[in-house]
């Protein structure tokens, strides 16, 4: 089969997959310590640094800072730190930003022009569709925390290898909150895992949740397009993550539906939130379970 094909077929299924042997451009090659530092000038970048290397978002045990890119280069690919904010061997996460931070997405092309030329965004989606571009750079054995966002998402692997885990929009009951004690449910979500080494690209869909772990000091990019039409998205969304506004306006009507059920005595309020859980699984749930069957009918896909 042909890889253009292959990727529509990918990108249509809705499933994630592992796309090997497509041209990222020379970054494969150039993007070494020495020359990222070099040419990603003293830019000041906002970036995150812990104690430990399981950044945590519910505990925010992480804090945010600032340094030159050439500085922190250097310092998310040591062991250990000269200089240091919190400890010696802490660990640094980059997730590249926009110049305005709160209104413009991240671009390589704008923060990182020398930098961007290396790297060929792949062309499977019209430039009308593009979102945004970030720098992924993370000290080894970093982990971030699972999250899922809502556009769709190819994340080039160019130097290091990185371990994804995902899990199935269809999974989410079964997420949210992930503490094992507090939730045992978690450990029935179908858990996808793939190991990106250089030159890979993992195709994100929307919704599906994911998180890494860094097994050697690694350089990504992630491209974030829009598969939606545009005005389904949030235009105060820098980040790609906000849910779309149908989306978001339907769970604020949820929650009014829900303060105006506490109107009632508790009896009257579970008789009625169940009649209500049970209209919105007709509503939601039948399609979905369609297409369970068939999400959940093979493993991740390596093509060659
Ligand atoms: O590369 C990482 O560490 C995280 C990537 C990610 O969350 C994304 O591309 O959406
Ligand atoms: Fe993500």
């Amino acid at each position: 089969m042909g890889s253009a094909i292959f990727v529509c077929r990918k990108f249509s299924q809705r499933k994630p997959a592992v796309l090997k042997g497509v041209n990222l451009g020379p970054c494969l090659e150039k993007w070494t310590v020495e020359y990222l530092r070099q040419k990603g000038s003293d830019k000041e970048v906002k970036i995150h640094v812990s104690t430990v290397p399981q950044m945590d978002f519910l505990r925010k045990n992480f804090a945010y800072k600032t340094l030159p890119f050439s500085e922190f280069v250097k310092r998310a690919s040591e062991r250990k730190h000269s200089d240091f904010f919190l400890c010696e061997d802490e660990s640094y996460y980059l997730r590249s930003l926009g110049e305005d931070v709160r209104k413009e997405p991240a671009d390589l092309s704008r923060q990182f022009p020398d930098l961007a030329e290396d790297f060929h965004i792949p062309q499977f989606f019209t430039p009308e569709q593009f979102f945004s571009s970030v720098f992924r750079i993370s000290s080894c054995g970093l982990q971030l925390w699972t999250h899922y966002d809502v556009m769709d998402n190819l994340l080039a692997q160019v130097t290091g290898t990185k371990r994804v885990v995902l899990y199935s929009p269809q999974d989410a009951l079964h997420l949210y909150l992930p503490d094992l004690e507090q939730f045992p449910e978690f450990v029935k979500a179908k858990r996808y895992e793939c190991v990106l080494e250089p030159g890979d690209l993992l195709f994100i869909p929307a919704l599906w949740f994911h998180n890494t772990l860094a097994q050697q000091f690694g350089v990504g990019v992630n491209v974030f397009w829009r598969h939606l039409p545009a005005d389904s998205y949030d235009k105060k969304d820098p980040y790609g993550n906000k849910d779309p506004v149908a989306a978001s306006r339907a769970l604020q009507a949820l929650e009014r539906a829900l303060k105006t059920l506490d109107e009632l005595p508790a009896d009257y309020v579970d008789f009625y939130g169940r009649r209500m859980i049970q209209r919105i699984q007709k509503r939601t749930f039948v399609g979905a379970q369609v297409a369970d069957s068939i999400l959940h009918s093979g493993p991740l896909t390596k093509p060659g």
